[in-house]
Order: C-alpha cells, then structure tokens, then sequence
C-alpha cells in the first residue's frame, strides 16, 4: 500500500440465509470502530437476497461499512430470467460489484467479453466493480501467468477510458489459493498485483494507475493479511472463508489501518 486508501472486501460467496447474514453483519458493525473508516475501506459482498437486509444493518447502525454484488448482468432489463441489473444493485446502496470471479468463469462459463460488458454497465450506473483475475495452477506452472493476468486485464477493460476507469478495483486471486489455504507468498503476490498496476498504466496513464486499488485474494486470513497488505503494489484483500467469522475479517480489516 502507498497512499491508496485499502479496501477490505469480504466475498460470502453462496453462503448465509438472509436471517444468518443479518447476524453476521450485526456482530461486524458491532465490533467496527468508527475511526477506521477514515483509514480503510470496508465492504461486504453477500448473496443478492441478503443485500438489503445487510445494507439495512450498516444503515441503521450508521457504520461505515459498504455493500457489494458478487454478479450483475449487463443489460438493463428484460426476459433475462434468473439475473439482476445494475440499476437493482444501485437501488439497494451496492456501491461494489464483484465481476469475473475464478468461480463464475470456471463454473458458469463467464467470458472475458462477459466481464467487460458487466465492467462497462457498473460504470455506467457509478457501481465500483471489483474486476478479478487470477490464473490456474497449470498456468502458473507453465510460467506464463504474467501474460495471462494482464490479458485478462485488457479485455476487462476494454473500450473503457481513464477517467470511467479511476474508481473500479482489480483483484489478483489465483486460483490455486482460493479456498485451498495455500497463500500466494506477499513476494509472489506482489509480482502480479505490480503487473497489473503496469497494464493499467499503459491502458490509462501513470496517475490512473496510481490511484486505482488493486487487491489480493486467495485464502488471506488475520494471520497472513499484515505481510500481504504491506507489499507496495497491494492495496487490500477479496477474503472468502475468513470473512466469514465477524472476528477474522475484522482482525483483517485492521491490518490494514
Ligand atoms: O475467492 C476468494 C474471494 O473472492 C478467496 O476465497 P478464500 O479466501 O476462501 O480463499
């Protein structure tokens, strides 16, 4: 980190009933102090069903602590049975929207094409996406992640310009760390997350890049968060399991005050 504000962002993925997520966003604003917000972004991403009802928890209690989606479709409605448009999540108070995770493109068959369109539409409607990138073991492996993060840096971003570009946030997840507890090391993590600065860069300039946050994630948790978090070119966390216990995700969200 440098003198981008750090996001912290807990991704619940397809875990917490509505009545289960309201106990969990309960007990995370009940231990927010109200000064770290001055110092760190926070942001949770549940299921779409439990988005109003935890954004109505961080409302009530009046804490610093944003909403995010974990998908989007891109049009703006119509017959598109089953998806949710930006103006939903707008209207909700999503102020973040995961786009492009590993789990989408593996599992239900997302594009890259998919996710600049979803890139595009968030921006349109001032929803902050979090572009995430990341490659497989086998590509790791081969030696050629570089290459193939910043390819898939591109095409999120393709047909974007600077100033639309600013305020969206990129997540480096390799694959072979998500959920598995094998932590890309803060070395090898900040080889990526500084690629990808340097896409930026030459996709929007210097001080766009700069200023854009680009986070890491992939099995972080409150004992390994502090070493990534210290890593120049890496301005915060995309935590699944660990944002699930109000506890590990706010020992996270202090490692990076
Ligand atoms: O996929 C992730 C966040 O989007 C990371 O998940 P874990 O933190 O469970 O490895």
């Amino acid at each position: 980190m440098t003198n981008r504000k750090p996001l912290i962002a807990g991704n619940w993925k397809m875990n917490n009933t509505v009545s289960e997520a309201v106990v969990l966003a309960q007990e995370i604003s009940n231990g927010f102090e109200k000064d770290w917000a001055e110092l760190v972004d926070v942001c949770v991403c549940p299921p779409s069903v439990d988005l109003k009802a935890v954004r109505g928890v961080f409302l009530f209690d009046h804490t610093k602590v944003a909403v995010g989606a974990q998908n989007v479709y891109f049009e703006p409605k119509g017959a598109f049975t089953g998806e949710i448009s930006v103006d939903m999540l707008v209207e909700i108070g999503c102020e973040y929207c995961i786009i492009g995770h590993s789990e989408r493109r593996e599992l239900f068959g997302e594009t890259n094409e998919g996710v600049n369109l979803k890139a595009k539409a968030l921006i349109a409607g001032h929803v902050k996406p979090i572009v995430c990138v990341g490659e497989s073991l086998a590509v790791r492996d081969e030696g050629t992640y570089l290459d193939f993060v910043r390819a898939q840096v591109r095409a999120a971003f393709a047909g974007i310009g600077a100033a639309e570009a600013a305020d969206a946030v990129v997540a480096y997840e390799p694959i072979w760390a998500i959920g598995t507890g094998r932590t890309a090391t803060p070395e090898q993590a900040e080889e990526v997350c500084a690629a990808i600065r340097a896409t930026l860069a030459e996709l929007f300039g210097e001080e766009v890049a700069e200023g854009m946050r680009v986070l890491y994630g992939g099995s972080m948790n409150e004992g390994n968060a502090a070493l990534l978090l210290a890593m120049p070119d890496i301005d915060g966390g995309l935590i699944g399991g660990a944002s699930l216990k109000a506890v590990s995700f706010l020992d996270i969200v202090k490692a990076a005050l």
